[in-house]
């Protein structure tokens, strides 16, 4: 089976993490945290810092890595990195998405998620508690 690597952005704001709402293809409606896959020769970070560009025309700084989620999709695998992230520049542009928001960690329970994106919410609820 293929692998895919993404990288995605927990962009914060206070309490807050921004989520956005995919708008074409097979997840079409459901959240995620915005990114893209990985182009040859990229590191994950200019590869996450182009993707929020192009997404949302945000410039972000990337604060601390959070985690990296394997997921098997019926027809491909996903391998995820996941990076916390603040705004430095820019003003919110939806490119790629139909829908954003900001929500608290227990706001993110209401959303109907990306499936691998679950994993990632269980990460971010467990550094939290510590
Ligand atoms: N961006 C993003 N993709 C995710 C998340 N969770 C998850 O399973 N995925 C999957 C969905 C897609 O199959 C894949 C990322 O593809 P993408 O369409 O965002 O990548 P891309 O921006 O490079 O897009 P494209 O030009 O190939 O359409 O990862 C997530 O939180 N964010």
């Amino acid at each position: 089976m293929k692998t895919i690597e993404v990288v995605a952005a927990i962009i914060k704001h206070d309490d807050k993490i921004l989520t956005t709402r995919r708008s074409y293809g097979e997840f079409e409606n459901m959240w995620e945290f915005p990114g893209g896959k990985v182009e040859a020769g990229e590191t994950q970070e200019k590869a996450l810092i182009r993707e929020i560009k192009e997404e949302l025309e945000l410039d972000i700084d990337i604060t601390n890595y959070l985690t990296t989620v394997d997921y098997d999709y019926p027809n491909f695998h996903l391998t995820m990195h996941c990076f916390i992230c603040t705004i430095c520049g820019g003003k919110m542009h939806l490119n790629a998405h139909n829908d954003a928001k900001w929500s608290t960690l227990e706001e993110l329970d209401e959303l109907n998620w990306v499936p691998a994106d679950v994993l990632v919410i269980e990460k971010l609820k467990s550094d939290n508690n510590q």
